[in-house]
């Protein structure tokens, strides 16, 4: 059963128009990511499911209903804010029974709801407890547990660890997940800028860019799959190496040339038009290795070494206005600033993309 679906969804604000078209099921039980760069219109979309924003265009289904014009409290949605939005002068019960008892529920069934929702986040020992008692960790339990009491269709988040220090956001973040596996049933929406929740709290990420959808995807879809450069440099950080090439061989498997004499075949197949065109060779920083002789794949000079101690992040020169190119070796490496090195990858893990930037395995 789809859960939500956007039918061809669009935000204008007067006359400039944030979002446009976004087509997207959502079925029980996922657990949705939205990211993309600042501005590209995640909080307005999820917000527009909320029911905060009006929706300009398009359709909004819940459970097969239309909802486009029903108020956020009929939607069955519950949003967790970054900023909590807890009531200061209500104990941490009573801003969970808050909503419960405006729905008019009874006593005993306010207190059924709050004291499990308390013991599945572990908040059961501060019920009595106002929000400045809390940390910002327990304090954003308290604003999921709100949630949790009012037993919604649909939860959204939007950036709900991004007030919380870095050891904490790790903790509430592993919380989060747990939470979602003990409601396997709930659907979940979580808009964030963080690479790291997304890629381990999302069934499915959502990559959002100019007013647009650019992919949807797993996880590990989207990293081993990207569907275009956008994507590519997107997902996975340092972000992917993109670099420029020409095909010398076409068919099941691709051969490319690039301008320092290094070449690849990769297992990725084009057509015989193809042949002589420009093209951009992806590869991740991670899936460079050093190598000697001929067979290389790209070589330069080194600008910048971060020696992190697990990995060795390699900074080379760019070649005239190409961007900068990155390769992160497991373990230590002693390598001198200047350095010539040549780098190689598995054919398997190179990615190719046309003159658009569109990646040859998702050509129609
Ligand atoms: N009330 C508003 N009136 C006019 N423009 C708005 C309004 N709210 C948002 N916008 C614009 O809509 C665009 C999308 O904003 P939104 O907050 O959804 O982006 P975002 O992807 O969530 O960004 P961030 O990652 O920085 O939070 C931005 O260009 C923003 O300036």
């Amino acid at each position: 059963m789809t859960s939500l679906s956007l039918k061809g969804v669009s935000k204008a604000y007067g006359s400039m128009e944030v979002l446009r078209d976004i087509d997207l099921d959502i079925e029980q039980g996922e657990l949705v990511v939205f990211v993309g760069p600042s501005g590209c219109g995640k909080s307005t979309l999820l917000r527009m499911i909320a029911g905060l924003e009006k929706i300009t265009g398009g359709t909004l289904d819940i459970d097969n209903v239309v909802v486009n014009d029903l108020p956020p409290a009929q939607r069955g949605i519950a949003m967790v804010f970054q900023s909590y939005a807890l009531y200061p002068h209500m104990t941490v019960y009573d801003n969970m029974a808050f909503s419960l008892k405006l729905a008019g529920k009874s006593r005993q069934e306010i207190d059924t709801a709050v004291r499990s929702a308390a013991d599945m986040l572990q908040l059961s020992q501060y019920l009595d407890r106002l929000p400045k008692a809390l940390s910002g960790g327990q304090r954003q339990r308290v604003a999921i547990g709100r949630a949790i009491v009012r037993d919604p269709k649909v939860f959204l988040f939007d950036e709900p660890l991004s007030n919380l220090d870095a050891a904490l956001r790790v903790a509430t973040r592993i919380e989060i997940a747990q939470l979602k596996e003990s409601m396997p049933d709930s659907t979940m929406i979580y808009v964030t800028h963080d690479q790291v929740e997304a890629m381990t709290l999302a069934t499915r990420i959502v990559v959002l860019h100019g007013g647009g959808i650019e992919q949807v995807g797993a996880p590990l879809e989207l990293y081993e799959r990207p569907a275009n450069t956008f994507v590519a440099q997107f997902i996975g950080s340092p972000a992917m190496n993109l670099i420029e090439a020409k095909v010398t061989e076409t068919g099941p498997r691709t051969s490319v040339i690039m301008a320092d004499g290094g070449h690849a075949t990769l297992p990725i197949p084009t057509r015989a038009e193809d042949q002589g065109n420009a093209v951009k060779l992806g590869v991740r920083p991670e899936d460079l290795s050093l190598v000697e002789g001929d067979d290389f794949l790209v070589s330069a000079d080194v600008e910048i070494i971060e020696a992190l101690g697990e990995t060795t992040v390699l900074y080379f020169k760019p070649k005239s206005d190409a961007p900068a190119l990155i390769a992160k070796l497991p373990g230590i490496h002693q390598i001198q600033r200047g350095t010539h090195l040549k780098l190689i990858a598995a054919p398997e893990k190179l990615h190719l993309f046309d003159e658009n930037g569109v990646s040859f395995l998702y050509r129609s």
